[in-house]
């Protein structure tokens, strides 16, 4: 049973035992002490690593049994129910296990079982509390909004896209970039700028579709725009802004036309890059060029896609450094990162030089939007084809004017944040809603009257003319159906906060310092407590009845002071291209019966797309001229 050394440490032991009741030589002396030495290294080389062993053993049993339902460091709250998690791990895996729609219906079952609050514990999050309650969401997001924050997780986490723009700020920080940002957003940006360039890639899109329908009608033609030279100048007219930033590119790897001969595209793919395009002109005046062709891949538009959909994946996953280091995804994401910031800065670097020569703080920039000339205002106060124009600012320029309190203005870097968190916020988002509502649109579950309905306000309110800022706030119908679908399908499905300090929650349950504090946006728009028996219904009429927005229980665009900026700018866009699509195309899903697959991000898109037919529409009674 003992091994050689054991044994021969015993030797050791007794021949010394035996020969120190006698006097010794230096000879002996030192024969004494190489053998004590022997001695020493032989505990070192066993004995000390057993008794280590034996620590570490009795150590890990302890931890084993102090965390055997728990993650690691965080201690469970025994006063709220939750699921038990596994040893060491808590609940980590299961709340970050695929497919990612199953993690908002796994959630919403924890709160039919364990009801309105329950926690449980994630690695690297610690203790997290779930909330199910419009009223403590309030609570969070407005009523006590200081007591919370995103918290250092979060930023960590997204730094690479994120850095420390508007979305990832806390504090003195945020406080400073909401107030310049939400200088901006406003009524007039939206009438005289934002509608018309919404209006112009609604156009770009129904453009392509003509081509895939074999319709001829282009009043951009592809040629007059890829030759356009690269526009620097302080007024850009709108043939100089269609500049594709990488004209040469090779075909697109998510493909935008499935099936040429029946004429299926991906309608999700489409709407990502008409609201890339669009974001581009009104960011900072350049579009990305993606409508002009989009079987053609855009570089930027890839690395884009892949950091968001990578970073996603680290925020749920708390092994992420060692999962990506294996992978080598570090290195793509530290590539895409490269690509996006080297884009943003390129723009930045062009102000700069534009600001240098004019002496004007942005170069002064405006961008005079033309669309034809020589129309009027029709009886209903739309104005009709080919007559609408606008001018303004784009994002770039009016970040590059503002001042904070101390009258200093944003850094190249800050600038680079803003670019990109606002492209972040603007894009994915509103695609991923477009894309939605068409699906419940078209899907065989939903009562064929809402798509009529829809048609009949747009025909309606448009009379075959152009939606501009004035006819889209007066669609009511088509912006209940916008809601209907981000309360059933949030582009934000899920959200987080730390809490700051220690503070009771309404109905009384405590929630303490360094916590985390989430709330499924998905699961809380499905709820029969909140919205009724018909909660997952597809009932856009709702919107017009009882549930007028703003509503606390409405929490797809967030709530208080840190609600989304965006809400008007994304309806506007939404509506504006739901409206010219659906004036003159009908649309068919390749699958009607099926709800499309979650794909992995931190907003909601579908991970195959959506695939469908498109047509010319057939009973179209106003036709505009193009
Ligand atoms: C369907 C479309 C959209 C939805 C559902 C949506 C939803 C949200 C949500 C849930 C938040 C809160 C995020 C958080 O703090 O945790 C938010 C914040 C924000 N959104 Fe949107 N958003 C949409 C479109 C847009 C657009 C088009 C823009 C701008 C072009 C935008 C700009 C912002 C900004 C700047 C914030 C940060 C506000 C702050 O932290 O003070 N959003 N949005």
């Amino acid at each position: 049973m003992f091994s050689k050394e054991a044994v021969a440490a015993s030797a050791v032991l007794s021949s010394s035992s035996s020969s120190s009741a006698t006097m010794t030589s230096p000879a002996e002396t030192n024969d004494l002490l190489s053998q004590f030495g022997q001695f020493l290294l032989l505990l070192h080389g066993h004995i000390l690593p057993r008794f280590l062993l034996a620590y570490f053993l009795v150590y890990s049993i302890f931890i084993l049994i102090k965390y055997r339902h728990t993650s690691i460091a965080a201690t469970p709250r025994s006063d709220l129910p939750g699921p038990k998690g596994y040893p060491l791990i808590g609940n980590t895996i299961e709340m970050a296990h695929r497919p990612v729609g199953s993690t908002h219906q796994r959630q919403m079952g924890f709160h039919k079982k364990y009801g309105k609050v329950f926690s449980l514990t994630v690695l690297g999050l610690g203790r997290v509390i779930h909330v199910r309650d419009p009223q403590v969401v309030e609570h969070i997001l407005k009523v006590n909004f200081w007591a919370y924050e995103k918290g250092g997780y979060f930023r960590e986490t997204l730094r690479p896209i994120f850095g420390n723009g508007i979305f990832s700020a806390d504090g003195q920080h945020w406080r400073w970039q909401r107030k310049a940002a939400s200088k901006i957003f406003n009524v007039n940006w939206y009438r005289s700028y934002t509608s018309t360039i919404f209006r112009q890639e609604s156009q770009l899109v129904i453009n392509y579709f003509n081509r895939i329908t074999d319709m001829s009608l282009t009043s951009l033609t592809k040629s007059s725009v890829t030759n356009a030279p690269e526009s620097t100048a302080a007024t850009v007219s709108l043939v100089d802004i269609y500049v594709p930033i990488s004209p040469v590119t090779p075909p697109r790897e998510d493909r935008v036309l499935l099936d040429t001969a029946s004429k299926v595209i991906d309608l999700q793919n489409i709407f990502y890059l008409f609201t890339l395009d669009s974001f581009g002109r009104i960011g900072f005046g350049e579009s990305f060029g993606c409508l002009i062709d989009p079987e053609k891949e855009v570089p930027f538009a890839g690395a884009f896609d892949r950091l968001t959909a990578n970073l996603s994946l680290r925020f749920n996953w708390p092994f992420w450094r060692l999962t990506d280091w294996w992978t080598g995804n570090d290195k793509q994401v530290a590539a895409d990162t490269k690509t996006v910031y080297d884009f943003a800065y390129k723009v930045i670097h062009r102000r700069r030089a534009l600001e240098e020569k004019s002496g004007v703080e942005g170069g002064g920039v405006v961008h005079e939007l033309r669309e034809g000339e020589g129309g009027e205002i029709g009886k209903t106060g739309v104005k009709k084809p080919g007559v609408l124009s606008g001018s303004g600012k784009d994002l770039m320029q009016l970040f590059m004017e503002a001042t904070d309190d101390k009258g200093e203005r944003l850094t190249d870097d800050g600038l680079k944040d803003t670019l990109i968190n606002f492209l972040l916020a603007g894009r994915d988002t509103t695609a991923q809603g477009l894309s939605w509502m068409f699906y419940l649109l078209h899907r065989s579950q939903t009562r064929k009257e809402v798509l009529t309905k829809l048609r009949d306000e747009i025909d309606t309110v448009l009379q075959g003319g152009f939606p501009t800022y004035e006819t889209a706030l007066a669609q009511k119908y088509t912006k209940a159906c916008f809601f209907e679908t981000l309360r059933l399908y949030p582009s934000v499905p899920q959200n987080i906060r730390c809490v700051l300090e220690d503070d009771t929650l309404p109905g009384g349950v405590k929630v303490y310092k360094g916590e985390k504090i989430t709330w499924g946006i998905w699961g809380m728009g499905r709820d029969t407590d909140i919205w009724g028996p018909d909660a997952e219904e597809f009932r856009p009429e709702r919107w017009l009845e009882g549930d007028k927005f703003p509503s606390t229980k409405f929490v797809s665009f967030h709530l208080g002071p840190r609600t989304c900026l965006g809400q008007q700018f994304a309806y506007i866009q939404a509506i504006t291209v739901t409206s010219m699509l659906l004036q003159k195309f009908e649309f068919e899903l390749v699958d009607p019966d099926n709800e499309p697959v979650y794909g992995t991000s931190l907003t909601l898109p579908m991970a195959n797309g959506l695939p469908v037919r498109v047509s010319r529409r057939r009973d179209n009674s106003f036709h505009r001229e193009e």
